[in-house]
């Protein structure tokens, strides 16, 4: 099954924030949406969510919007860029909400529903918080927290927008694993970032936004290059290699496009 953004435009106020974007989004892969702020990343995040009303976003032969809300939840997780958490509850019941679209409010969880959730708190590392009440959690561990709720949602497309910002290094390489290991199960993941080498690294592919419009897509190695960064970001880069893998590293703005 695709998911898949048909000349998609969107206006918000009065403002054209997409501009005919087309892509399509495919099972066992994780996929970068990289871009400046205010491309639009999240707005296109938002509408294929299913948040924007629009016929110009389909999963299969059907426009997003034709489905129901439960329908779409089984199908698609959100993790939105705002993490913090009000609810006051210990970190097993909030990941536990991700099961609801599967269950059902009031029902009692089912063991295949414990242990899905049980598994997405080892794949986030929030286990050892799991008895602790959310709102007492640092916003690192509360962003590792919606994320793992987002994962046990179980979903054919995870779409995650700036999952790993405000994380420290070694959660977003293990934000990164868990989201290949969510790939690895034949599922897509769509997630929105500004680290230009933990994109290169852990993303099958890298679509650009720019200005609301697909600036760039297809694989890190042949995306994600010194004339790219100048253009989109405005930047100058140090581009060198570890392993194979690229790494970039922004070092300047550019002469040719200062803010
Ligand atoms: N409700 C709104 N009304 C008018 N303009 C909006 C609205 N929401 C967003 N925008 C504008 O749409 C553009 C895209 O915003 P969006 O949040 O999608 O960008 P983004 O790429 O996710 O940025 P960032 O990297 O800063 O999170 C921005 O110029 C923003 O000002």
């Amino acid at each position: 099954m695709r998911l898949s953004a048909l000349e998609l435009s969107v206006s918000l106020s009065g403002r054209k924030v997409l501009d005919g974007v087309s892509f399509d989004l495919e099972p066992g892969q994780v996929v970068g949406l990289l871009g400046p702020n205010g491309a639009g990343k999240s707005t296109l995040m938002r509408a294929l969510a299913g948040l924007i009303e629009t016929p110009q976003v389909r999963l299969g032969d059907r426009a997003l919007s034709a489905m129901g809300s439960t329908e779409r939840a089984r199908k698609i997780a959100f993790l939105p860029q705002q993490r913090s958490i009000g609810w006051a509850l210990a970190v097993e019941q909030v990941v536990m909400l991700g099961r609801i679209p599967w269950r059902g409010y009031g029902q009692i969880p089912s063991e295949a529903d414990e242990a899905i959730a049980a598994d997405a708190m080892r794949l986030l590392r929030v286990d050892g918080l799991a008895a602790r009440p959310a709102t007492e959690l640092s916003g690192g561990e509360q962003a590792r927290v919606l994320a793992a709720r987002a994962v046990a949602q179980d979903t054919p497309f995870l779409i995650a927008d700036e999952p790993a910002s405000g994380l420290d290094p070694a959660h977003q390489i293990s934000m990164m694993q868990a989201f290949r290991a969510v790939a690895a199960k034949g599922r897509c993941v769509l997630v929105s970032l500004h680290d230009l080498t933990l994109a290169a690294r852990w993303c099958d592919r890298i679509i650009v936004l720019d200005g609301g419009r697909v600036a760039a897509d297809g694989e890190p190695e042949t995306v994600l290059n010194a004339a790219l960064l100048q253009s989109v970001y405005g930047v100058t880069a140090h581009v060198a290699r570890d392993g194979g893998k690229l790494v970039l590293a922004p070092l300047a703005l550019s002469q040719a496009r200062q803010p």
